[in-house]
């Protein structure tokens, strides 16, 4: 028998080197402090309720089935960031907001280099996901 060959870092997906229980760790760790937060938790409160029950479990497992398919991680999500965010009232303070929790929370459960990339992807997701948000709404 040949001894397996190791894995190179390189040749892991993101979400191989985050690994499941973290991601849902930093995601309840996330939006726990969001909701905290005078300008982003009402938005939140509104549409999944209060945290943590509320349809935050629910919420937080289509947003790991997002993060899954963003990290090239095995996944079966099938929505729409962009149409989510319209109508909830929201602008750039919004997105400047959620982005400086992310940036904050990210060190506290992963390594640098991983954080680093999770920060990375959120910020090129923003333009998309705010012009559906700033989207006149008639
Ligand atoms: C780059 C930053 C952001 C990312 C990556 C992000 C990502 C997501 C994703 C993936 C979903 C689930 C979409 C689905 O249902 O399939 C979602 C939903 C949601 N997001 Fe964001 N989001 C961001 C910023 C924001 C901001 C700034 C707010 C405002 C407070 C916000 C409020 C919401 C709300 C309320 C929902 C639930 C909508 C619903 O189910 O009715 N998001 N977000």
């Amino acid at each position: 028998m040949t001894a397996p060959i190791p894995l190179l870092g390189h040749d892991q997906t993101l979400f191989d080197r985050v690994g499941e229980d973290r991601l849902r760790r930093l995601l309840w760790t996330f939006y726990g402090r969001v909701m905290t937060d005078d300008l982003l938790g009402p938005v939140f409160q509104a549409r999944v309720g209060p945290y943590p029950g509320g349809g935050w479990p629910v919420h937080i497992a289509r947003l790991e089935g997002f993060w899954r398919a963003v990290m090239h991680g095995p996944s079966a999500y099938r929505g729409q960031p962009g149409p989510a965010h319209m109508k909830l009232g929201i602008g750039p303070e919004h997105f400047d907001r959620w982005l400086a929790f992310w940036q904050g929370t990210l060190p506290d459960i992963l390594e640098p280099a991983e954080a680093e990339e999770m920060y990375a992807l959120a910020g090129r997701m923003r333009p998309n996901l705010e012009r559906f948000a700033l989207a006149p709404t008639e």
